[in-house]
């Protein structure tokens, strides 16, 4: 049976880990379905690792349908999830259509990234039969706001108001919370305060679920790898053993080691 939702939040429940790689064509899809792969995320990171460009922001609605649709037909075990590109949800009307469209490619549910003031777009999108996935943290769609790709959440009163507004998402109808580059003990309090699943990425060992980014993952890095990047093709001679052995490490709480992490 393919992964759903309610598998998802059946792991949280018994505080089972669960496995989430980026994933943008058929065969990647196929091979992270034979990896025990839970949930794939076709991520805007693809206009920086196969587009070449510096951020994410110049990735289209258009670009996103067509990397959901080839994951889509790959894909027959895992729960995909497709990120909303930079300005497709600016407002509740071009949420709802931008990620309708996102469904029909083949998504089983949208993300997008921001905070408690996605509280009514989440809603629309519940009452529409669209799980969302709220990114909070480090957002890279506002890299031009943050200065550059930094640790959110430090002092107390951002960890306080990620904490209120992780709550305040869950009441408005999100299906899950995804961390980016959020200390350790913050992501904690987090995944924690609230009953939906929580995926991290350089947010420490005890969110729910894990990403990354596959580039990263097979140790394609672009210039200095992130904090939370790991190689997992260094020792094995197969991508697929990689794959599969990110899950376990995902699985066993092996990934992610201390160094992955961002103190507060
Ligand atoms: N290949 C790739 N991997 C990613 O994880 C990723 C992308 N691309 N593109 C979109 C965003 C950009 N991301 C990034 C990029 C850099 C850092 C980074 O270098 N962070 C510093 C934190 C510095 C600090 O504030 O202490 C680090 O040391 O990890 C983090 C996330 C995550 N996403
Ligand atoms: C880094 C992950 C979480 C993402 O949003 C992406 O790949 O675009
Ligand atoms: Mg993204």
């Amino acid at each position: 049976m393919p992964v759903s939702l309610t598998t998802l939040r059946d792991l949280k429940q018994r505080g089972e880990k669960f496995a989430m790689i980026t994933c943008y064509d058929a065969i990647f899809a196929q091979a992270m379905n034979q990896s025990g792969v839970e949930c794939l995320l076709i991520g805007d990171s693809l206009g920086m690792v196969l587009q070449g460009h510096d951020s994410t922001l110049p990735v289209s609605m258009a670009d996103m349908v067509y990397h959901t649709h080839c994951v889509a037909r790959g894909n027959s075990q895992s729960f995909i999830v497709a990120d909303m590109p930079f300005m497709s949800y600016a407002t509740v009307n071009d949420a709802l259509k931008n990620a309708g469209d996102l469904m029909q490619a083949g998504a089983h549910a949208v993300k997008l990234e921001g905070g408690g003031w996605l509280a009514d777009t989440v809603t629309q999108m519940a009452r529409c039969g669209i799980p969302a996935c709220v990114h909070m943290g480090l957002t890279p769609q506002s890299v031009n706001v943050f200065g550059g790709y930094k640790v959110q959440g430090r002092s107390a009163e951002a960890a306080a108001k990620m904490v209120e507004d992780a709550r305040r998402l869950e009441q408005a109808g999100a299906a899950l919370l995804l961390l980016e580059c959020v200390p350790t003990p913050v992501a904690k309090q987090v995944t924690e305060a609230v009953g939906i699943p929580v995926i991290g990425i350089g947010a420490g060992p005890h969110c729910d679920g894990q990403v990354l980014v596959l580039h990263d993952l097979l140790g394609m890095y672009q210039g200095k790898p992130a904090r939370f990047a790991k190689n997992y093709l260094q020792g094995r001679d197969s991508v697929k053993d990689a794959l599969t052995a990110y899950v376990q490490e995902v699985k066993s709480g092996a990934y992610p080691a201390p160094e992955h992490g961002f103190s507060q």
